[in-house]
């Protein structure tokens, strides 16, 4: 499918946010590993969220759906022994699996995406497998993977942060349900440090017992723990909500963004801090966002780990500020669905936005004036890649052609209808 985005001044209306992914994700996964019945109210529906849920179901949860929840009874510390695992190209639903599928005695996940989750790399949580006694069979570091298990080893084990927090995530939902007690060791830096909150959060409600130091590179889990079947409420979700905010504060715009918890513990929920800094025109109040924009933005320099799945959306509002930003400690951008410094600024550059990249950095010359575009951008694969670009097409003077656009779904299939539905003029044609 490919997007046409047209310029468009003005943007006006209300959206209900997506369900967050990263929530919907978690829920599903302590929802298998407990051993009752669970439900999740108003769970995200997405390809990744949905890869979470038919890999659930193929190690064994029992999940049952209607219009506004998921009834899941899990499968507790005893997955079925599945020979094959397709995760799509959900890269927080691979690594956070690799972990349970220690319980199985032989699992192969598949690579269906060669050119983005196929080129990402889990040497990481690899090592820390094999810290607890699982062979690992793998390609580099990269799928196919498979995982020989059976009687994973608790004790004390170190994972590197250095790439991505999901490997410690990862960790942090199995080894309650080990024999053995567990103390882990964050090694080098802990990138995506917030998202581990998340993760810490969802595991207290189930009942398990995590004790994290304060600056969460060590924890302590005691063993022999299991998961209390419980219901949960998944709230909206901010990194792809960062689009739509982004596109009303680079417009002429009266938008207001529904479901939107100001005490989250979502880092992206910062975007709406970062748009305040860029002098945006908003308020955040009873969880809605409320953006008055008038096309005018001035510079920031932002510490992007903070909110690493809203960088790109708030990059593209930058591309239209008075002045230089810079969004720093972003080198693990690289590591995901594409080169998300490498690859996001070459189509930037496409659009005609003046933009700069270190190693992790994007620096942002902003053309208050706006881009030219009338180009054809590449996705990468990379529905946030999608997203940012469609907010660069409706401030350019010739719009933008967005291809592979259906990749959107990853996180956000509702993303095209919902900025129609607020007044942008955005085409969609199949690609032939
Ligand atoms: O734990 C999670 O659910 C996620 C962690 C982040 O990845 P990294 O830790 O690799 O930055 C984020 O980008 C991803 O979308 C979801
Ligand atoms: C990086 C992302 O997801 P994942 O790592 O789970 O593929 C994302 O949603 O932007």
């Amino acid at each position: 499918m490919k997007a046409i985005v047209k310029p468009t001044a003005h943007l006006q209306g209300e959206i209900n946010a997506l369900s967050s992914k990263n929530y919907t994700t978690r829920y599903l996964l302590i929802g298998a590993l407990a051993d009752g019945t669970s439900t999740i109210y108003y769970p995200a529906h997405s390809e990744d969220s949905d890869a979470m849920r038919r890999c659930v179901r193929d190690l064994g949860a029992i999940i049952e759906e209607d219009d506004e929840k998921i009834v899941i009874t899990g499968f507790g510390k005893h997955p079925k022994h599945v020979s094959e695992l397709n995760v799509g190209n959900a890269g927080a639903v691979l690594r956070f699996l690799m972990s349970t599928a220690a319980f199985c005695p032989d699992v192969t996940f598949v690579n269906t995406y060669p050119e983005s989750l196929g080129k990402r790399p889990h040497d990481d949580l690899i090592d820390t497998l094999q810290q607890m006694g699982v062979k690992v069979q793998h390609s580099n570091g990269r799928l196919p993977i498979t995982i020989k298990g059976g009687q994973p080893r608790g004790g004390k084990l170190t994972v590197s942060g250095n790439v991505s927090s999901q490997f410690l995530s990862s960790l942090l939902f199995m080894t309650p349900l080990l024999e053995e007690d567990s103390e882990i060791e964050v090694l080098h830096d802990l990138k995506s440090k917030i998202i581990v909150g998340q993760t810490l959060e969802v595991l207290e409600q189930a009942g398990i017992i995590v004790h994290a130091s304060e600056d969460l590179m060590h924890y302590r889990i005691p063993g022999k723990q299991s998961y209390q079947a419980k219901e949960y409420v998944i709230q909206g979700d901010y990194p792809g909500s960062a689009a739509i905010l982004a596109a009303a504060a680079v417009t002429n715009s009266d938008v207001r963004v529904l479901r939107l918890e100001e005490n989250s513990k979502q880092g992206e929920k910062a975007c709406v801090d970062v748009l305040r800094a860029m002098g945006v025109n908003l308020t955040h109040d009873n969880g809605v966002v409320h953006v008055k924009g008038n096309q005018k933005l001035v510079a920031g320099e932002f510490d992007g780990d903070h909110f690493t799945d809203a960088v790109l959306a708030m990059v593209a509002a930058a591309v239209f500020a008075e002045g230089t930003s810079r969004f720093y400690n972003v080198e693990n951008l690289r590591y995901k669905e594409c080169d998300r410094i490498t690859d996001y600024l070459n189509e930037l550059r496409k659009a005609g936005a003046d933009v700069e990249e270190r190693q992790s950095e994007i620096i942002v010359h902003g053309k208050p004036q706006g881009v030219t575009g009338g180009v054809e951008i590449n996705a990468h694969f990379d529905h946030r890649v999608i997203m940012a670009l469609t907010v660069v097409g409706l401030r350019s003077e010739k719009g933008l052609i967005i291809r592979d656009a259906h990749h959107v779904a990853k996180s956000y299939p509702q993303y095209f209808d919902h900025l129609r539905s607020i007044g942008a003029q955005v085409e969609l044609v199949s690609e032939t």
